[in-house]
């Protein structure tokens, strides 16, 4: 009988808290950065019932390649081909400028893998619940209410995934009026 939570799993959990260890979320609280790692996983596990381990452990390490030193060959070593390759659906070319990031994050979200589209939307869903209650330091309200818009043209292309992250995601969007 399989015993929850796998070896993996775990090594996947420490492996984001220690290359996270430096970072911080860019709320006021300067809460640290593998919350949101963590936040994601958690959606996919309790919120949208995903026991796709791959899935999970990929939320954990859905933005290490993207925000810190660690590469796709290190995660492909240490998780194997199926994470690495979902970890590389959900990474941004962050050598792109940011213009260019955002439009392709919408333009691929619809050439996404079924999983992949999962990780994006908690993603966003984690994300803008952190925006409904912080304005993170430095932005103005004008760019928050920006950022609503463009998740909202995101999850458009994420549609017909998983019906309770949308529904979740939708309320989000109709508190903002932009449902
Ligand atoms: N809401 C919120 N976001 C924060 C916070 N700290 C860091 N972020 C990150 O900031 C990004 C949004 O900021 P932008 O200015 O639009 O983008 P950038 O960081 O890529 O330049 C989000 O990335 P994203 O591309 O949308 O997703 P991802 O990078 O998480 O995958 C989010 O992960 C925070 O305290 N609250
Ligand atoms: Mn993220």
């Amino acid at each position: 009988m399989a015993t929850y939570p796998s070896a993996k799993f775990m090594e996947c959990l420490q492996y984001a808290s220690f290359k996270h260890r430096q970072q911080r979320r860019k709320d006021p609280q300067n809460t640290p950065y593998v919350n949101h790692v963590i936040n994601v996983s958690t959606i996919l596990s309790v919120e949208a019932c995903i026991t796709d381990e791959a899935v999970l452990m990929t939320a954990l390490l859905h933005d290490v390649v993207e925000d810190t030193d660690a590469s796709f060959e290190d995660v492909e070593k240490l998780f194997g081909a199926d994470v690495c390759g979902l970890v590389r659906e959900v990474t941004d070319d962050k050598s792109l400028e940011k213009q260019e990031r955002k439009r392709l994050q919408i333009e691929n979200a619809a050439k996404s893998s079924c999983r992949a589209k999962l990780i994006k939307l908690a993603d966003k869903l984690d994300n803008l619940r952190d925006l409904q209650v912080n304005t993170p330091t430095g932005w103005t309200p004008e760019r928050r209410e920006q950022y609503f818009i463009w998740a909202m043209k995101v999850v458009d292309n994420l549609r017909g995934t998983n019906a309770n992250l949308e529904l979740k995601l939708d309320e989000i969007f109709r508190q903002r009026g932009l449902l």
